[in-house]
């Protein structure tokens, strides 16, 4: 007869679920696989890079992750410190898989900005972050509408969140600015301080850096390091710029035609003969100044 563990040994505690899990997913359109088979996973407080040829599916990947599509295959869970269970947002038998909505994923705490910026052009810098400051509001339009003392409590606090992002993010001074007339690496930026207004633990950034100049690079560098170190949220970005994938990541993946080809820390990733491979006849993962 075999010993059991002993009745009054507590059995350990199971390992934390990762923050976000990425299981199999298979993305189609039509004849066309854009992901295929696609793992990743990051753990609470990491900085992730995802890397890849052009059309590789790496903003499919955070289409994905947000609700825009739903993967025909696989399984996505997300398992933020606040809630008591991992969140499913993809799961379910391939007849009837259940996708989350962009608004739900977003409340349950990823946040992204676009490759393309997004803001709202005509709205002040203020504006666009005082309004997702405020989608984590319960209040009604009834209760806005006749000023409740809650709907008043709510509004100053939507304004103080929004001002102590316009610091952390050093946009204070452009506050009263049209989005649209600022400069494209400030507009960044702000798109940045959008997304962090929504309390996110998962900041997704599809290309930060596309079409900054050094100087911006640098401060979107360092403000990357602080979103991970000072505030405690977990970054997963795009990015063709490899020095700043080196200069910020813990951990980059390698996509190419939907496949991940290689994961791994930033200087293993770009030694591995399939990434070289991946990016023959491009320029390479491209360092730019
Ligand atoms: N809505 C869609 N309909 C059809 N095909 C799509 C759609 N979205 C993406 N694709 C295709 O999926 C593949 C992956 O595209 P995706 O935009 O995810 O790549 P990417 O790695 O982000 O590329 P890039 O670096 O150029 O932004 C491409 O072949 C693209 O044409």
């Amino acid at each position: 007869m075999t010993a059991g563990p002993p009745t009054d040994a507590p059995s350990p505690a199971p390992p934390p679920a990762p923050l976000l899990a990425v299981r199999g997913v298979t993305l189609r359109f039509g004849g066309l696989t854009s992901l295929n088979g696609v793992d990743l996973t990051a753990d609470g407080g990491e900085i992730l890079a995802v890397i890849g040829p052009n059309g590789a599916g790496k903003t499919s990947l955070f289409n994905c992750l947000t609700g825009v599509y739903t993967p025909q295959e696989g399984t996505i869970a997300f398992a933020p410190p606040t809630a008591e269970h991992p969140v499913q947002l993809v799961a379910g038998p391939a007849r009837r898989r259940r996708g989350r909505k962009p608004h739900v994923v977003n409340r349950a705490g990823i946040a992204r900005t676009f490759q393309n910026i997004r803001l709202f052009a005509a709205l002040s810098a203020y504006e666009n972050v005082k309004v997702a400051a405020e989608t984590r509001q319960r209040t009604g339009p009834v209760a806005a509408m006749l000023r409740l003392p809650r709907a008043r409590a709510n509004e100053r606090s939507s304004d103080a969140a929004t001002a102590a992002l316009l610091d952390f993010t050093g946009l204070r001074a452009v506050a009263d600015e049209t989005a649209s007339a600022l400069p494209y690496g400030v507009q960044r930026r702000l798109e940045i301080a959008r997304a962090l207004a929504t309390g996110p633990a998962l900041l997704l950034l599809d290309e930060p850096a596309a079409g900054t100049n050094p100087t911006e690079k640098r401060e979107l560098e360092r403000l990357i390091r602080r979103i991970n170190g000072e505030l405690g949220v977990t970054v997963l970005l795009i990015e063709h710029d490899m020095r700043l994938v080196t200069s910020v990541a813990d951990r980059v993946t390698v996509l190419n035609f939907g496949r991940v080809i290689a994961e791994g820390r930033p200087a293993e990733v770009r030694r591995d003969p399939a990434v070289v491979e991946a990016y023959l006849g491009t320029a390479g993962p491209r360092e730019e100044p």
